[in-house]
């Protein structure tokens, strides 16, 4: 029938986006396709395109004779690993992918549409952001997209994968996202870029430098993870939403558990130095610990002093977040506390209880952290553990020193099972500067003050540095053997699955930003 063939006729022609020297260009700059992209990241054959019939609306300078199939972006739903995601794709090889008032109002339909319907929404950019000859209309494009990021944050999961440029304005969607995943040599975020860069602070930085995948994954913690390749990145996405809800009623799913939930491991005491002076990776604790070694680590490039990532215990996923002695003795430090805040709150919202691994010799001093802020940083996290009420598990490893230990899921921030190894040293501050303050005068009048400091340095250490104070007043529930710390963690994972906390109704908090 004539309509039928018209109408696949123009499909297919909307399915070649800008035309196959466009694609052509795209593939040569090493760089997959919006379809190819959807087809990577959905279960195969179950994409369902919305919208490709929209057009812009646009008069102003060479647009009415422009075609611009699908708008520049391919939206729609299906699922991965059987479940129901909705995603939308810029497809850079129509007019750049920019972004004018009708590819907004595809976006924001897809994510109307997930939202509604309680599935986590996938956005991949890849764009030369709002479309010049639309002007405002571009602009308030962008505005009602991140309007319903905000919105939709909290109720289902959003993640931006940035795979080409993403500069200026269109960078705040991604920004307000739960998670960024970017790719070497393919992803650039940036607010302006080098030549604006060059013009106004007279810096020489190539696009690579000032906004690429490493930058935002080492230096500035914008990106959660960079790959080597997009096919990389889209098998991550993946594994990622294996461990989320759908959205903020369910709970993650979950999956058959093989490892044994008696484990006992004699590892732990040796990969953790008693010599509290010697630093170890915190992630070979994780990894004794959780279900089959498995641990999803995300910023694992930046704020590398505390680790934050997703594992399971007898199936269920949990969040972990963890001190890392392994860089700056694991001390807190701004960018680490607003790592970990953030994650906190992104578990809270989504019911996924958390697990800390304590071993914080405190805040790190310093002139440049003061001035930066780590007063204002580091109470985020005391805000994020308050705030969150999911079942809150401490395992207190070493460590756990004056207002880290506080922020550190403690038993006064709403903690509700707290453990202490036999290694653990709770107090206000490390033997050694504690002594130098509070036995001063007593060092200074001695006959040999070295002598009398190491004297009263150990005096201290035997008072103070072990778990069994805190534990005297309840503020550890339990000091346990450290080979026995997975049981334990599923056995108090399991009591508190019925938790039920509410915090005094109110609009919302003010966390400190
Ligand atoms: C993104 C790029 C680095 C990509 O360079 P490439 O060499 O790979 O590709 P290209 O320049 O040939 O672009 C491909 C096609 O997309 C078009 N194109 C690119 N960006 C566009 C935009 N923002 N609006 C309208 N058209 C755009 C190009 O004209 C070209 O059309 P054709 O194929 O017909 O020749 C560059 O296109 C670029 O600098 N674009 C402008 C980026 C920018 O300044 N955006 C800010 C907009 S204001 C904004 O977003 C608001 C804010 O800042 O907050």
């Amino acid at each position: 029938m004539e309509k039928i063939e018209e109408l696949q006729q123009i499909r297919r022609t909307i399915e070649q986006g800008g035309g196959a020297d466009k694609i052509k260009k795209q593939h040569e700059s090493g760089k997959k396709t919006a379809r190819e992209r959807l087809a990577m990241l959905f279960d195969e054959g179950s994409f369902v395109e919305i919208d490709a019939f929209v057009k812009h609306r646009c008069n102003e300078f060479n647009m009415p004779k422009t075609e611009a199939p699908g708008e520049g972006v391919v939206t729609g739903y299906g699922t991965v690993d059987g479940r129901l995601v909705y995603a939308y794709a810029q497809d850079f090889t129509v007019i750049g992918g920019s972004l004018g008032e009708m590819q907004a109002a595809k976006i924001c339909k897809v994510m109307d549409m997930a939202t509604k319907m309680g599935a986590p929404i996938i956005g991949i950019n890849d764009s030369g952001g709002a479309r010049i000859q639309e002007g405002i209309d571009a602009l308030k494009g962008f505005g009602d997209i991140f309007f319903r990021n905000t919105q939709t944050s909290g109720v289902v999961p959003q993640i931006s994968i940035v795979l080409g440029p993403c500069a200026g304005g269109a960078v705040y969607s991604p920004a307000i996202c739960d998670f960024i995943f970017m790719v070497d040599k393919t992803s650039q975020m940036f607010i302006t870029g080098p030549s604006v860069v060059k013009s106004v602070t007279g810096e020489d930085v190539s696009f690579e430098e000032l906004g690429g995948a490493q930058t935002h994954a080492v230096k500035s913690g914008v990106a959660s993870k960079a790959f080597a390749t997009e096919e990389d990145c889209f098998e991550q996405v993946k594994l990622l939403l294996s461990f989320l809800p759908s959205n903020n009623l369910e709970t993650a799913p979950i999956y058959d558990c093989e490892d044994d939930l008696n484990r006992l491991s004699d590892k732990l005491s040796e990969i953790v130095p008693v010599d509290v002076n010697k630093g170890y990776d915190m992630r070979d604790v994780i990894k004794e610990i959780v279900d089959d070694g498995e641990f999803f680590e995300m910023f694992d490039k930046f704020a590398k002093n505390i680790v934050t990532g997703f594992a399971r215990m007898n199936g269920s996923t949990i969040g972990i977040i963890a001190n890392q002695p392994k860089f700056m003795a694991g001390s807190l430090d701004c960018d680490s506390s607003d790592k970990g805040a953030r994650f906190v709150r992104f578990c809270d919202c989504f019911n996924i209880p958390l697990v800390t691994f304590t071993d914080v010799p405190g805040y790190l001093p310093g002139v440049n952290q003061e001035h930066n802020g780590v007063i204002r940083h580091g109470a985020k996290l005391l805000f994020a553990f308050s705030e969150a009420t999911v079942p809150k598990i401490n395992v207190i490893v070493r460590k756990a020193y004056g207002g880290a230990y506080i922020a550190m899921n403690s038993k006064h921030l709403g903690a509700d099972m707290v453990f202490a190894w036999p290694t653990a040293e709770i107090a206000v501050m490390g033997p050694s500067g504690a002594a130098n303050i509070i036995f001063k005068r007593d060092i200074k009048n001695a006959e040999d003050p070295v002598l009398a400091r190491q004297e009263k340095i150990q005096e201290y250490t035997e008072k103070f540095a072990n778990p069994y104070v805190a534990a005297s007043r309840g503020y550890v529930d339990d000091v346990i053997e450290p080979d026995s710390t997975r049981p334990r963690i599923i056995s108090a994972l399991e009591m508190l699955a019925s938790k039920r906390d509410t915090r005094p109704a109110k609009k919302h908090g003010n966390i400190p930003l």
